[in-house]
């Protein structure tokens, strides 16, 4: 079966498209800058002789636009895959908050749609465009079963000591006030590509997931038990353009003393803080320019990043009671050979030991960047969650669900 899976972000839109249970990709793509002057399509189409790569720079001005044109791609008389948009049988969605309501992948009904709409204020970077490349994909493939898989359903099998906060119980059971965690897609993917790897699914792991944002799991057996975001994707880690764990005081002085309000600090903690706040950028390639040319608050922005990293292995190597690997994945953990050193820096007593040549190589695929003699194996491992998507939407189709 063919099975299109969007992964769509706030002013971009990711998408593949997947013959399974082959798992082979047939096309994936790029949509840039949606909205914006000069949207940019970066199409590949994957064939047995390579991949061809077609790029459109064309004026967008909303989602709908964006996937109209990536039909069109589809459908393409010399370099279409698809004769026509009913030969799509399932749109897999990335939806990044599913609450308490989704520990597993769903067919999407208008109910399922009114709960991801009623998350709106708990992610909203990502809950919006979520939604809005259902609405789209509703039209687009009228015929095709449209179903969420969901960044936090991964997590929801957290123990209630980990997922609940210390405030009073009724704003958990009214109000749904506790840790959901996000990003469940790649640590589940990576993690089982570790277990695998390892020949070990007992394996206790701590996937570390560096990309725009930022977030660290516990996995055991294949089972999350810990992770650092929290009731929204702004805990944790450090991130492109958000805070990442900050005292709650800071945001009462934001308020009670420099005049902010609720959307300003909203704002100013999603997208003005992380690596922006601290750098000046919030793409790690630019930071790691500035860094080449000697500037100093580049050099804080890298240390602070791998600090808050450091500090969670720490934290995960007491919860999982030792480690037996420690896997990086997403843009930055997959490409930045100084995060990963300096996150890894002095933690032999844990048995973690990189191994700096290996850290250094560029390579595809799986690979294994400890010295022999580490107890603790360091993987990199590309993470593929709109692949995970289709196999999850594929289960679920072949459960007759
Ligand atoms: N070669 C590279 N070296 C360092 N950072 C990289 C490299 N390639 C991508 N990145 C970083 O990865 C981040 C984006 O990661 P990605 O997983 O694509 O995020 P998202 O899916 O959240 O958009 C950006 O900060 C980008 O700079
Ligand atoms: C949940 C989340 O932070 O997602 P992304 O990294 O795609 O922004
Ligand atoms: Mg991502």
């Amino acid at each position: 079966m063919n099975i299109f899976v969007i992964n769509s972000g706030s002013s971009s839109l990711k998408y593949q498209l997947f013959r399974l249970p082959a798992e082979q990709p047939l096309c994936s793509g790029l949509v840039e800058r949606i909205g914006l002057d000069n949207s940019v399509i970066t199409h590949k189409v994957f064939t047995a002789d390579g991949e061809q790569v077609v790029r459109r720079t064309l004026d967008l001005p909303d989602h709908r636009a964006g996937l109209q044109e990536v039909l069109q791609l589809l459908t393409d008389a010399e370099i279409g895959i698809l004769r026509d948009p009913n030969e799509v049988e399932a749109v897999g969605h990335r939806v990044v908050h599913g609450g308490e309501s989704f520990a597993a992948t769903t067919i999407i009904t208008a109910e399922v749609k009114r709960e991801i709409k009623r998350l709106f204020p708990l992610a909203p970077l990502h809950n919006p465009a979520n939604y809005l490349g259902i609405e789209v994909a509703e039209q687009i493939f009228p015929r095709a079963k449209q179903i969420a898989v969901f960044d936090t359903a991964f997590h929801q099998t957290l123990p209630e000591y980990a997922f609940r906060y210390a405030v009073p119980e009724e704003l958990y059971r009214e109000q749904g006030i506790r840790v959901y965690g996000f990003h469940g897609t790649s640590h589940k993917y990576v993690a089982a590509q570790a277990a695998a790897y390892l020949g070990q699914p007992e394996a206790r792991l701590i996937t570390v997931h560096l990309g725009n944002g930022c977030s660290m799991a516990a996995v055991r057996g294949g089972v999350s038990i810990d992770t650092s975001m929290g009731f929204g994707p702004l805990a944790g880690l450090v991130m492109g353009t958000r805070s990442g764990d900050i005292d709650p005081s800071v945001i009462f002085h934001l308020i009670g003393q420099l005049g902010y309000d609720v959307e300003q600090v909203s704002n100013l903690l999603n997208k003005r803080s992380g690596m922006l706040g601290l750098a000046g950028d919030s793409d790690m390639r630019d930071i790691g320019k500035a860094l080449e040319a000697g500037d100093k608050r580049a050099a804080l922005a890298y240390e602070l990043y791998a600090y808050r990293i450091k500090k969670y292995i720490g934290a995960y190597a007491a919860v999982l009671n030792g480690i037996d690997a420690v896997v990086f994945t997403a843009g930055v953990g997959e490409n930045d050979a100084l995060v990963r050193r300096l996150a890894c820096h002095e933690l032999d007593f844990l048995g973690i030991q990189l191994d700096e040549a290996k850290n250094n190589v560029r390579a595809p695929g799986l690979r294994e960047i400890n010295q022999p003699e580490s107890r603790v194996k360091i993987l990199v491992i590309p993470t593929n969650e709109e692949l995970e998507i289709a196999k999850q939407c594929a289960e679920l189709l072949d459960s007759g669900t």
